[in-house]
């Protein structure tokens, strides 16, 4: 199948799953991330592909995701300048994957020349920004000369790619209230930095538990090793997500 025909397909059989849950499919290869995927229903959430997984897997990784039902969120955060940014996007709209996003921090060119040229596509996926990686505190912004609260930086950026013509942005979900004052209901918030109650933080800095971020609002919650590294995932699944009914 080629990508154009693959793109046309997509966007005519997307399904519309209404759990917010994104499940991370941080693997070494195909194998591992599809035996994950095959203990998850695509009815009840949709999965990630990140820098791990794409570079060892390519864009058949997508293909395989999409014929098993899920819809994907291909994360390559991308970070370039304007040009090489808005061709990479274009690519993968190409893979007919449902989101793509890119750092927000690459900023205003960069987003609008991201977003033109998904607009000219087929089948458009939303289009997202990252602000400033829920694995970040303030001392990790000091470090790189940000030496202000990650809320600020957030907004900051929140409110950048929202005037860029982009869908939505990366957060925590502790900054989700902040970004629904400053860019309206509609702005979609995807939240990393997910644990549940007794799971471990690992790398992660700013997060909160499943429920409280569907209290805060979040439109999706990206949520990995607390599924992936569970003994059993598909339990682990099932009970975040009966933990937000
Ligand atoms: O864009 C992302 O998905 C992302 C942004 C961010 O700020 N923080 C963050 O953790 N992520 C991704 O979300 C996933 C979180 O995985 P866990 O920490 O295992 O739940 C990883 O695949 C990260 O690459």
């Amino acid at each position: 199948m080629n990508k154009q025909s693959l793109s046309s397909d997509r966007a005519n059989t997307s399904c519309a799953v209404s759990s917010p849950v994104v499940v991370a499919l941080d693997y070494p290869d195909q194998q591992q991330a599809l035996a994950m995927a095959g203990l998850l229903n695509p009815a009840q959430c949709r999965v990630k592909v990140g820098k791990e997984l794409f570079t060892a897997a390519g864009p058949a990784i997508i293909e395989s995701l999409h014929h098993l039902g899920f819809d994907v969120f291909l994360d390559l955060k991308f970070h370039d300048i304007p040009n090489t940014c808005a061709k990479a996007v274009g690519a993968a709209a190409e893979l007919g994957v449902w989101m793509v996003n890119v750092h927000a921090s690459g900023g205003r060119r960069m987003m609008e020349a991201a977003r033109n040229e998904i607009e000219k596509k087929s089948h458009r996926p939303l289009l997202i920004g990252v602000t400033v990686l829920t694995s970040m505190e303030r001392a990790d912004l000091a470090d790189i000369g940000l030496d202000i609260d990650p809320q600020v930086q957030v907004e900051r950026l929140a409110i950048l790619t929202e005037q860029s013509g982009l869908d939505g942005v990366v957060c925590s979900a502790q900054e989700v209230a902040l970004i629904r004052a400053a860019c309206g209901p509609k702005f979609l918030t995807v939240t990393p930095g997910i644990r549940p109650e007794g799971t471990e933080q690992g790398d992660q800095r700013r997060v909160l538990t499943p429920l409280q971020a569907q209290n805060a609002g979040v439109n999706y919650m990206v949520i990995g090793r607390p599924i992936t590294q569970a003994s059993d995932p598909a339990l682990a699944c099932e009970q975040i997500l009966a933990s937000l009914s």
